[in-house]
Formats: structure tokens, C-alpha cells, sequence
């Protein structure tokens, strides 16, 4: 009998504290700088790994194919990219504990992809180092390796370009407006603004930073215009990435809890805390192998 008592493994959540665009590249991909803030909060995994040789999903995701699954293509990259003799038979059912909204600005398919890459890396003995799961990682998504590298950091180039810092801890609390946005739709359009200059990360402050993305995103969907309205009347808030998810920042948890309490019922929310280094990291730092 299987042991039915599971090791789930973290997943987290990011923000994107600012977004800025700063061109384009020959490819079609922006050139932006950007703050991504790790929350402790997010999806959780567990890995039951097996000399099946296949990969399988325990719990798909309604409306997304196993084979677009990002943990499926993440499981499969990493098979791939070993020798055949050290790849041979490696299989593993793979759980999924979805918390985090999809198209929400907030990388949860990427930080599923960052998971699997991470810990399937350790369970099936791969050692691959961080530089390698990050460049594999960036072929499914341009936020993996943020979550491969887990601490939170000023991104350039695509995003991948990556330089931890280390911020005050604050609270968050997050909406999402019920609003799928597609990101490759918002970088396709004409309008969006590609010409913000550059910044040195020392003039780094909320206020003299924002989303590109943003005005757009709320030009097109009502309801994230509204849920930003909402709450900027209670504290300093922006978009994620190029949305749907907009958030607050607080100084303190409790004050989080309180405007949460307020929300017009129905509303699709979480508070978390912003850390320095994802849990998940901490968990496979304190793991045996
Ligand atoms: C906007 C951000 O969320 C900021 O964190 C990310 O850069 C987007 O990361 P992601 O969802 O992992 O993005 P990908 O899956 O790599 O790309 C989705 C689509 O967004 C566009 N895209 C993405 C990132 C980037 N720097 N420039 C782009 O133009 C591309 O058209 C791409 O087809
Ligand atoms: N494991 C997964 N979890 C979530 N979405 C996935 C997953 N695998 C594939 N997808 C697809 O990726 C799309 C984007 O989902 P995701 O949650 O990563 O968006 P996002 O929060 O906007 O990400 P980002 O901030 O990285 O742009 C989904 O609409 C879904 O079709």
C-alpha cells in the first residue's frame, strides 16, 4: 500500500512590485525591468517518483491538457535533457494542490514548472545545478527562473537576468477580479508603452516606479480597474505583472486582515507576507536525500 501521507513541496506566489518596458527585442520579447517579491504563499506539489518511466498528473487542471501542463512539460524537459542510460525508467505521479488564480500575473504555472525542475532534480538523483534548471526553465517560461533561483530580485532582460535583494518584510493583500489575462495578448499590443528609461536599482522606491502594463490591462477589463480603485483607497496598490491580480501593501498583517474583512462578498482574495527566500527552498535545504 501506497504511504498516504505526502511530502508537499511549496509552489509559491510572486508579485511583480513594479514592471517597467524598456524595448523589444528581434524575437518579439520586451525588455522590461521588474521587482519580483516572493510570497509565502502559493500551490503545493508532492513528487511519489517510480522506474515506470511515465509521468502522470494525479490531479489535472480543468481546461488545460496534461500535455500543456507546465509540471508535465517541466517533468519531461528534465528526462530529456539526461543521457538516455540515466534517464531510462524514471517515472513519477505527481500530486498538485492548486491555491493560486491562472493567468493572475501571480507565475503560478511557472512557479509549478520551478517545483517540478527543482525537486524532481533531487528525487531522481539528476544534480543539475541552479544555472542549468534556470536556463531549462526559461524555454517554458520567462518567470521559471525567478522561482528556480528563489529569493527575491530586480529582474532585467526578459526577466531572467537576476539580482537578489533583500526586502523589508510587508503584507499583501491580493485580489483577483475574476478576469483571465492573457499575457501574450497585453505584449502584443500596439499601444502598450516600451520606451520607460532605465533604472539603477539604489533609486528603487514604490512611488517613483509602476506597471506598464497597467493602464491598458485596465482599459480592457472593467473588473480590474475596479478591484484597483477599491484598494487604493486604503493603501499604496498596483497590478502584477500584466494582471488580472492587483494588490496592497501594508506594514503590518493585521491591517492586511482588516481590509480583507471589507471586500464586497465574493471576492477572490489572499493575504501573504513577502519573504526574502522562497519556503521552498528552505525545505529542500533542510531535506535529506
Ligand atoms: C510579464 C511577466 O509576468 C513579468 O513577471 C513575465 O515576464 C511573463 O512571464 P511568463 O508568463 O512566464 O511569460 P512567457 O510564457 O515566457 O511568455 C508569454 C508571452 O508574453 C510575451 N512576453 C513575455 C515576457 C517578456 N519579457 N516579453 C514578452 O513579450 C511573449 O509574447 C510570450 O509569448
Ligand atoms: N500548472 C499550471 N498552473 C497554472 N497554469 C498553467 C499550468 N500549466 C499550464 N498553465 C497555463 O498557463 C496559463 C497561465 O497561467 P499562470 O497561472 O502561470 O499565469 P500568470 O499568473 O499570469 O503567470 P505569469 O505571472 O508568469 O505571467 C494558464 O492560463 C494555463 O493555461
Amino acid at each position: 500500500m501506497n504511504n498516504p501521507i505526502k511530502n508537499w513541496w511549496p509552489s509559491p506566489a510572486k508579485l511583480n512590485l513594479f514592471l517597467h518596458i524598456n524595448g523589444r527585442y528581434k524575437n518579439g520579447y520586451h525588455q522590461l525591468q521588474s521587482l519580483f517579491q516572493i510570497l509565502d504563499y502559493g500551490d503545493e506539489l508532492a513528487f511519489d517518483v517510480n522506474a515506470s518511466g511515465k509521468i502522470t498528473l494525479a490531479d489535472p487542471i480543468s481546461g488545460v491538457v496534461d500535455e500543456d501542463n507546465l509540471i508535465i512539460k517541466a517533468a519531461l524537459l528534465l528526462k530529456q535533457s539526461l543521457p538516455a542510460t540515466q534517464s531510462n525508467g524514471l517515472g513519477c505521479t505527481i500530486h498538485l494542490r492548486k491555491r493560486l488564480p491562472m493567468g493572475g500575473g501571480i507565475g503560478g504555472g511557472s512557479s509549478n514548472a520551478a517545483t517540478t525542475l527543482l525537486v524532481l532534480n533531487k528525487l531522481w538523483g539528476c544534480h543539475l545545478s541552479a544555472e542549468k534548471l534556470a536556463a531549462l526553465g526559461l524555454t517554458l517560461g520567462a518567470d521559471v527562473p525567478i522561482f528556480i533561483q528563489g529569493k527575491t530580485a530586480f529582474a532585467e532582460g526578459v526577466g531572467e537576468k537576476l539580482q537578489p535583494v533583500s526586502l523589508p518584510t510587508k503584507t499583501y493583500l491580493i485580489l483577483f477580479p475574476d478576469s483571465h489575462v492573457s499575457t501574450a495578448e497585453i505584449f502584443s499590443l500596439a499601444e502598450l508603452p516600451r520606451n520607460t528609461a532605465k533604472i539603477d536599482f539604489s533609486d528603487y522606491s514604490f512611488a517613483n516606479t509602476h506597471n506598464d502594463c497597467q493602464q491598458l490591462v485596465c482599459d480592457r477589463y472593467p473588473n480590474v480597474a475596479k478591484a484597483l480603485h477599491w484598494l487604493l483607497e486604503y493603501a499604496p496598490s498596483r497590478m502584477t505583472g500584466t494582471g488580472a491580480c492587483v494588490f496592497a501593501i501594508f506594514e503590518h498583517h493585521q491591517e492586511a486582515l482588516d481590509v480583507q474583512a471589507l471586500l464586497p462578498k465574493g471576492t477572490t482574495s489572499f493575504v501573504a507576507n513577502g519573504v526574502n527566500t522562497s519556503l521552498l527552498h528552505s525545505q529542500i535545504q533542510a531535506q535529506i536525500y
